[in-house]
């Protein structure tokens, strides 16, 4: 049976769950997590990041009407299962929860701006915020309209 919508969020059509969904493998061991603050730093850094993205003038229209609150909840559990902070990734694929939004490279580039001022905010050291930024680079293909 489908799982159950979370509390405050909008049903989603069924789909198949799996940590694949995330489009990345985990890092091993503890380090990044650890750099990114564990769940108390990720959770600040993804509503950091969600915040700017919403008020950025320049991307701001496409986050319009969207489910922030299942966005929220599922960039943490991607960043946590990617970090190897023993989540699992419930969301959809990147190219499914990405479709028919027409996101450019220059919208891809204002979310890594963001992306990148959310970690400093939480003084993630500059090699970890890399070493993160790299496991997201191959996803501007899925991501990115062509
Ligand atoms: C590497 C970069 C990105 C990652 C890792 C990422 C990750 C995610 C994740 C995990 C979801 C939720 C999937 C689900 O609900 O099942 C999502 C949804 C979404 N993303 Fe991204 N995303 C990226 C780039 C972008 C960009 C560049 C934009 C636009 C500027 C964007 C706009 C959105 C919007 C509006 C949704 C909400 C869809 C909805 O619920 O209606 N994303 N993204």
């Amino acid at each position: 049976a489908p799982a159950p919508t979370p509390a405050g969020e909008e049903p989603v059509a069924p789909y198949a769950e799996s940590d694949a969904n995330a489009g990345a493998a985990p890092f091993r061991g503890d380090a990044m997590w650890r750099a990114f603050g564990a769940a108390a730093g990720v959770h600040a850094i993804v509503d950091d990041l969600v915040a700017r993205n919403t008020a950025d003038p320049r991307i701001t229209d496409i986050f319009r009407n969207r489910d922030l609150v299942r966005l929220r909840r599922t960039l943490f559990e991607q960043f946590c299962y990617i970090l190897n902070g023993g989540c699992h990734y419930s969301g959809q694929t990147m190219a499914q929860s990405h479709k028919d939004m027409g996101i450019q490279q220059a919208d891809m580039a204002a979310l890594v701006e963001n992306l990148q001022a959310a970690m400093r905010g939480q003084h993630v050291p500059m090699a970890a915020q890399n070493r993160l930024l790299a496991k997201l680079a191959p996803m501007h293909r899925p991501i990115v309209a062509r």
